[in-house]
């Protein structure tokens, strides 16, 4: 209804009112119509009205629905890319935190090569495999001669530098498949699969000539050193404690037939 025919409605309205209330109309053909017409008015009114409130409820809920699910889809856009930048970021982290500690769990602080422990892993891995499939398997343990006296001459810090130069020229010499690593003190372990006491006997002799020839250089000084090898080729289902005391003992004999020298160990 427009907002000038507002009075002229409720001017009607009254008046109807007034005739239906008035006493002296009671029994006129015409009130009782008149008053059948405004209860019709009435009801229908009321209808239309609780209509229109179902309708504007319904649609300022819909319209109301629809603007916060646009908003809430862009905010779950936005919170998806964050979580996500996080979450890229949090894995990054995860994956370079993991990569240092298999580093820190698995390499020697002091020459970077294997430590005892990626050996023993390696070892159980290679002997179960050599047993397994009926391969050959070598060992080999070094020891840097007369270690001790590059310690007392010239300091702790150019004993490091030996064992660091050691483990380099033993890492070059090796072949791609072997692992080589730091047993302890001056003490390396080579692990060599697939191939046999002789076959390995030939790669060490290369070792030991290039670490007969290396120089360590240490300030002004120039430190000459030797290493000696004890080599052990694993015999089927032989314990790994049993294989590296033969690689042991193949290694003292070393020692003991003069140093910078290697020994294969009976089988
Ligand atoms: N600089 C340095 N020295 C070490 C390290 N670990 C062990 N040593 C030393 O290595 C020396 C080992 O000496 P020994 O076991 O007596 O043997 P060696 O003097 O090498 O003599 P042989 O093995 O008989 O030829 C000891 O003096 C240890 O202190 C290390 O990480 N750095």
């Amino acid at each position: 209804m427009k907002p000038t025919e507002e009075p002229l409605a409720e001017a009607l309205e009254q008046r109807v009112e007034r005739l239906l209330a008035d006493a002296a109309h009671a029994g006129h053909p015409l009130r009782q119509a008149l008053g059948d017409l405004y209860d019709e008015f009435r009801d229908a009114l009321t209808q239309i009205e609780r209509v229109t409130r179902i309708s504007d409820r319904y649609q300022s809920i819909s319209q109301q629905e629809k603007l916060t699910l646009a908003e809430r889809y862009r905010k779950q856009i936005r919170q998806l890319e964050r979580l996500s930048r996080i979450s890229d970021r949090y894995q990054a982290m995860m994956r370079d935190l993991n990569e240092a500690l298999k580093e820190a769990s698995t390499k020697d602080a002091l020459t970077g090569i294997g430590n005892r422990r990626l050996l023993m892993e390696s070892l159980k891995a290679e002997t179960a495999r050599a047993d397994r499939l009926e391969r050959p398997f070598t060992l080999v343990m070094v020891d840097v001669d007369r270690f001790k006296a590059v310690n007392d001459q010239y300091g702790h810090d150019a004993g490091d530098k030996v064992l660091i130069e050691v483990a380099r020229v033993i890492e070059s010499g090796i072949r791609e498949y072997d692992v080589c690593g730091r047993w302890g003190g001056e003490e390396f372990l080579v692990i060599m699969p697939e191939i046999d006491a002789v076959e390995a006997a030939a790669v060490i002799e290369r070792i030991r000539a290039a670490i007969n020839a290396l120089k360590v250089l240490y300030g002004e000084r120039q430190i000459g050193i030797t290493a000696s090898f004890g080599i052990a080729e694993h015999a089927r289902g032989e314990s790994i404690s049993d294989f590296l005391n033969r690689a042991d003992m193949a290694l003292y004999a070393a020692k003991r037939a003069g140093r910078n020298r290697l020994d294969i160990a009976a089988a």
